[in-house]
């Protein structure tokens, strides 16, 4: 499902961040991802995203080969994925439910299934009752499933995360990673990167260590 082969990357005047990595995540395999911070964690979520472009390798996602794909294919490639940040990016002016049904609104989609859609998904990560609640009035913790549930309303066949417990207590931080795992088991690709040790050590998940710019598997 994503395959790096040689992958650096550098940015503009900078050093290598990536330097000839491999990665090979098969479809419906969940990896953490850890590794100093300036390691190049957001930078690899980034290549997935195609927020940036790799530099030099071979990057294919589904099927997709990233380092050819043209501009205009890019939006419907990202509609295949689900991303959930540290800061979770919500509009704060909208509401619960407006955050998640947004992704879809782009889409194109009838109101009714979007309707459907956005319940369905706020259900899962149990916060079906606050949809008309705006996020200022929720917890870390439910700000962050609200992010959740707007990366995975387009069931997305990859689900990345960057940091997503960064900013929340250690019972919390093991909710949300919780949820990834169940998503994982109902077949989605997962990747989270994490700062979080405690965290690794208790998923009992692979775990791959980026540093040097190459990433090892740890036992
Ligand atoms: N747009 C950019 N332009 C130039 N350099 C960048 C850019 N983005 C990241 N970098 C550099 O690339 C390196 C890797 O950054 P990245 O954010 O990927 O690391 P990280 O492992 O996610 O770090 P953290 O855990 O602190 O978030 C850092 O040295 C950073 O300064």
């Amino acid at each position: 499902m994503i395959e790096f082969i040689n992958v650096t990357k550098h940015y503009p005047g900078r050093r290598h961040v990536l330097r000839e990595l491999n990665l090979q995540l098969g479809k419906g395999e969940m990896a953490l991802l850890t590794g100093p911070s300036g390691a190049g964690k957001s930078t690899l979520l980034k290549l997935l995203t195609r927020l940036e472009a790799v530099s030099h390798g071979t990057l294919r996602v589904a099927g997709v080969d990233l380092a050819t794909l043209r501009r205009r294919h890019i939006p419907a490639y990202r509609r295949r994925v689900g991303v959930v940040f540290q800061d979770h990016k919500l509009l704060m002016d909208r509401t619960v439910y407006a955050n998640v049904a947004l992704t879809l609104q782009v889409a194109g989609m009838s109101a009714r299934q979007l309707d459907h859609r956005v319940r369905a998904a706020l259900d899962k990560v149990g916060l079906g009752d606050h949809w008309r609640e705006f996020p200022e009035t929720l917890s870390g913790g439910e700000q962050q499933r609200v992010g959740i549930a707007r990366a995975i309303v387009h069931t997305p066949e990859i689900l990345l995360a960057d940091e997503p417990t960064g900013n929340l207590d250690p019972e919390l931080s093991s909710e949300i990673l919780d949820m990834f795992r169940d998503f994982y088991r109902h077949g989605t690709t997962v990747l989270v990167a994490t700062h979080d040790q405690g965290q690794v050590d208790r998923m009992g998940v692979r775990t791959l260590h980026l540093a040097h710019g190459q990433l090892q598997e740890k036992a």
